[in-house]
Parts: structure tokens; sequence; C-alpha cells
């Protein structure tokens, strides 16, 4: 039965194995019991992990969250009754497994990280990421502009994650999107964050924030704004471009996100996260990453379950903009 167990299948894609004759606590977990990459021919869009951590400046343990989140992704049912989408059906999701990353050398880790994203985007049309810290968007912004040129980002996070350095380090999770600024992969005039809070080293961090092409969206506005404002911020910065969604899951408040490395009080409620990712099915979404899960810190697959349903909306988000098969 685990050999070659039952699957929802819609047309010629491959879903999630049938939970009403395997349960969803048996059988090895695959993101959402998606079959493995090397179970099907064609694919639309692979979810791979990056489990990697060595970027971190506080707690470690996101090389964990890979694993974490696809345990927490048992649960997931094949129809999104928000969005009247069967995110698994439209399209072929796959698990791709995970890109190997050197845990001792970061520079080896962040050209294998590319490496391993652009080989998967010459099979997948597009790449769900679970990671990982967050220098991890770094590589994976690098493979998305190899491909689709400079993208918009919309960034969501508790952090700015566009400071400079670290002790002298470039290359760390609170600096990929001035490297990504820098380097050109982003196209400066549809960036922005969402869910920004808590305290800063100093003023010039939110100038230099500016000048690096970054728009925010501050958590304290959120009660105001309401998602639906969010959502038509979000829409009147990145219009049609091609976009790279980066969900730090610290953006949620630590109450739904314990399991996290630098976590910040006040953040989003997860439900509000959802409603936001759910109105991205009007983007041209390229790619999309979920980073900072660190189940050490978790209770109950609190935050796993709220990163696998980020990764869900996000999934859905795409197949609305998929061709029906
Ligand atoms: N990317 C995340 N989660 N955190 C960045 C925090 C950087 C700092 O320690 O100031
Ligand atoms: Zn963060
Ligand atoms: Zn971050």
């Amino acid at each position: 039965m685990t050999d070659n167990p039952p699957r929802v299948v819609s047309g010629t894609n491959v879903g999630p194995v049938d939970a009403s004759v395997l349960p969803r606590f048996a059988g090895p977990a695959t993101f959402a019991r998606l079959p493995r990459i090397d179970e099907v021919s064609d694919v639309d869009v692979a979810v791979v992990g990056v489990p990697f951590d060595t970027g971190v400046s506080y707690r470690p343990g996101a090389r964990f969250g890979p694993t974490h989140v696809r345990e927490s992704s048992r649960l997931l049912r094949p129809y999104n009754p928000a969005l009247d989408v069967e995110p698994f059906g439209r399209q072929q999701v796959v698990d791709a497994g995970d890109i190997v990353a050197n845990p001792f050398s970061l520079d080896e880790a962040i050209t294998g990280i590319d490496r391993g994203a652009r080989s998967l985007l010459e099979r997948a049309g597009r790449l769900l990421t679970i990671g990982g810290d967050h220098t991890i968007a770094l590589p994976l912004l690098r493979a998305m502009a190899h491909k689709h040129g400079p993208v918009a980002v919309v960034h969501f996070d508790a952090h700015l994650d566009t400071w400079d350095t670290y002790f002298g380090a470039a290359y760390t999770h609170g600096t990929p999107f001035r490297r990504a600024s820098e380097e050109g992969l982003i196209d400066q005039s549809g960036c922005l964050h969402v869910g920004i809070r808590g305290p800063l080293y100093s003023s010039a961090d939110l100038t230099d924030d500016v000048e690096l092409g970054f728009q925010i969206v501050h958590a304290r506005e959120m009660e105001d704004l309401g998602t639906r404002g969010v959502a038509e911020r979000i829409r009147a910065r990145v219009g049609d471009r091609p976009v790279y969604v980066s969900v730090d899951i610290d953006v949620l408040d630590p109450a739904f996100a314990p399991g996290t490395g630098t976590p910040e009080s006040g953040g989003l409620l997860s439900r509000e996260l959802l409603a936001i990712l759910r109105s991205f099915a009007t983007l041209n979404l390229v790619g999309a990453d979920i980073v900072e899960v660190a189940p050490a810190y978790d209770h109950a697959e609190i935050t796993g379950i709220a990163a696998s349903h980020a990764a869900y909306e996000l999934l859905s988000a795409m197949a609305l903009r998929h061709p029906a098969k």
C-alpha cells in the first residue's frame, strides 16, 4: 500500500495520497503528501526544501524547517473553498526534496542553492521553497532573475533584511535584500515589505531601505488598512510585473509563530497573512519562499501549520493563474 498509495488524480495531474484510504498520519511526509518529483513526468510547481541556517544572527534551528513544515502539512485537503480552486488538481505540484546546502561554508551554500534552484527551474515552471533561514532568498532571487530578469518582490517579515553586514559578514539572514538590490536582481520600482515592526539599529535603516527600492507596510498599519487595503497597496506597487514572494514566518505574531529565530512582538494574525496571500491570485507570481521556521521553539506544530497553510494559499494563487489542463 505505501509503495504505491492511492492518490487524488485530476486529469493528468497526480495529487496527494487519498486520505480516505491511507490515513493522513501514515506514510512518508512529502509536502501535503504530494508525489515526489521522480514520480511524475511534467512539473508545474516544485516544492523544495533548503535545510540551512548558517546565516542566522540569533536562535539557530531553521535547518530543520523543511522537515517540520512537511510534517505539519499532512492535514491539507485538496479543495480550497476560499478561492474555489484545487491547487493540486489544476497544476502538477510535486515535492522535489531538499537542495543540499553546505552547512560549513556560506559561500558554497549560496552557490549550491542558486545552482540547485536553476536546475529545478529547467523542469518546473515555478518554485515554492521551504527554508531555511532568510539568507537563502539571495541565491533564490539569483535563480529567478536568471530566468525572468529583475523581479518585483513582496517580502513579508518583521525585519527589513536590507542591512549591510553583521560582524563584517555580507551574506547573512539580515542582508539578502540589500545584496539582491545591489546585484540588480530585483525591480526597484516594484518591491515592498509587509509586517515590519520592532526596534531598528538607527533611522538610517529606513532611508537606506528606500534607496534599495522598497516601500513598507508596517505591522502597525495593519489594523487601519485591513487585509483588503494591504492587498491594494501591494497590487498598486507590483502591477503585472513578474513577482517573487518571500514569507519570513516571523511576520506573524509570536503567538501564531513561536517557532522562529528572531521573534518580535506585535505581528500579523495568521488569518491576515492568509487573506493577503489569497489576493495574489491576480498577480504574476513566478516563485515564493517560506523561511525561518525553527521547530525547536515550536509547540504542537503551531508555526509549522501556519507555514504549511501559507504555502497552500500561495499554491492556490498560482493555480488560478495556471491554464487548466
Ligand atoms: N531575517 C530574520 N528573520 N531576521 C533578521 C534579524 C537580523 C538581526 O538580528 O538584527
Ligand atoms: Zn524576520
Ligand atoms: Zn527575514
